[in-house]
């Protein structure tokens, strides 16, 4: 089984596909380089491979098996709350449609009083009486006026001193709906209305009256009924939805560069990204955070045996420093190192985090052709210390002296894999790195 193992990895970007269907396998312990003209895609199977990008399509396999996040019980619970939430806000929202598809669609009937007189409390009853009758709803309102509503929206206000003709507000036709949910019967042969204060407000005088309003009083049962059906079907799919949703984002913030360190691919970049204003030592240290399980407390008291883990820490650092030639300069700013001696830093402290797998992007830029010798050494000491090396390089003497395998790249597919002498006899190759014209 390879160390690692790219399978199908297609990366676009908006239109642009930078990686097409790209294979690549490395057995353990070997040197594999990854070539290929200025833009063919490599870098950006590195960030693929360490989860900087999530791939378009495609797989990556490390020791068998895909670097991601557990899909553990925290996960689970979590997605869970959130779906719960969503439910709930989508069940609210149901509520609210239901009050407006109940103001908007199951309106009370058309009536309108015209008269500029003045009512009795007795006319107004009979007013609401008759409204009632006619097949109409009846608001009384907290000031204690009667309100009669009609569909087109008009309603009718009264007092005992005055009586006016007014606009109503679609909220007014809602509360008089409203209203007429909290009535109850009292009396199922005289049909009684109540308010849910207890307050009597209509008494039914015939059979046509008590027919109309047992057919209200069902119509507001069938409502609510409707209303608890959305609601209940609001929440089963706000639920679901806001669930799978968050599993669908976290699951594809699985592959995170975090997670991939840990597991053990380790990298350096194209473009040096060391902490500058840090000492070398402080900068392999950096990598190794995940060794140091000391708390605050113990740190700022410097117990003896936190003292005892930043020696070891400070112990494995050097070393690591001496493996790429660089002790000397153990307390010396890192912006202060030359180019060549910052990016052997950069593999210090990728080699801090202990991998199994390390990434090389254009390790030998910018270096003479003395410092790129010295470091081919070093990549081979690092690979015997068990370390597999995968590289992209431009410096095509280094890798073809020290690769097991190269892989081609041309504009994002592969066009060759094999060894060194494979690979340089390789017309395709040739011709990607020459032109066509000198090829043939
Ligand atoms: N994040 C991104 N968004 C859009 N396009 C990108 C992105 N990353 C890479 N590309 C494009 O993908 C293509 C491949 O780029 P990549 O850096 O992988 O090439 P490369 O082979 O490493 O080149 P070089 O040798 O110059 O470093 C290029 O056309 C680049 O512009």
């Amino acid at each position: 089984m390879p160390l690692l193992s790219v399978k199908d990895l297609t990366m676009r970007f908006g239109g642009l596909t930078a990686v097409k269907d790209v294979d690549i396998d490395v057995e353990a312990g070997q040197i594999v380089s990854v070539i290929g003209p200025n833009g063919a895609g490599k870098t950006t199977v590195f960030n693929a491979i360490t989860g900087i990008y999530e791939p378009t399509s495609g797989t990556i396999e490390f020791a068998g098996r895909e670097l991601v996040r557990p899909l553990n019980l925290r996960v689970i619970a979590s997605c869970a709350a959130i779906g719960i939430l969503t439910g709930t806000m989508l069940m609210l929202a149901a509520s609210n449609i239901d009050q407006l598809w109940k103001a908007a669609v199951k309106r009370p009937m058309v009536i309108a009083y015209d008269t500029k007189e003045p009512l009795t409390t007795g006319q107004m009853l009979r007013g609401a009486r008759e409204y009632l009758a006619g097949d109409l709803a009846l608001n009384r309102l907290r000031s204690g006026r009667w309100t009669i509503i009609s569909a087109d929206g008009s309603i009718t206000l009264g007092t005992e001193k005055n009586y006016e003709l007014a606009l109503a507000r679609r909220d007014l036709v809602r509360r008089a709906i409203d209203d007429l949910d909290s009535l109850q019967v009292v009396q199922a042969d005289k049909l009684e209305l109540q308010l849910a204060t207890g307050e009597t407000i209509y008494s039914a005088e015939n059979e046509a009256q008590i027919d109309f309003f047992r057919k209200q009083l069902s119509d507001i049962a069938a409502r609510a009924t409707a209303a608890s059906f959305w609601q209940i079907g609001a929440m089963f799919l706000g639920t679901i939805l806001g669930a799978a949703g968050t599993y669908v984002v976290w699951n594809r913030s699985r592959r995170v560069p975090e997670v991939i360190s840990h597991g053990g691919i380790a990298r350096t970049f194209q473009n040096i990204r060391l902490f500058p204003h840090m000492t070398v030592l402080e900068n392999v240290l950096i990598g190794m955070d995940r060794k140091f399980s000391s708390n605050v407390l113990a740190m700022m008291l410097q117990l003896p045996f936190t003292r005892q883990a930043q020696k070891n820490l400070c112990g494995q650092a050097t070393e690591l420093l001496k493996l790429l030639d660089i002790d000397s300069h153990r307390d010396d700013l890192a912006k202060n190192l030359p180019y060549g001696k910052q990016r052997r830093l950069e593999i210090a402290r990728a080699l801090a985090t202990e991998p199994k797998l390390l990434l090389l992007d254009e390790p030998a830029a910018g270096m003479n052709p003395s410092e790129s010798d010295d470091l081919m050494q070093m990549i081979r000491k690092i690979r015997d210390r068990g370390v597999t090396i995968v590289l992209i390089e431009h410096h095509m003497k280094l890798v073809m002296d020290i690769s097991d395998r190269i892989h081609v790249l041309e504009y994002g597919q592969k066009i060759a894999e094999g060894t060194p002498k494979e690979v340089r006899e390789n017309p395709r190759v040739i011709e990607a790195y020459l032109g066509k014209d000198e090829v043939s």
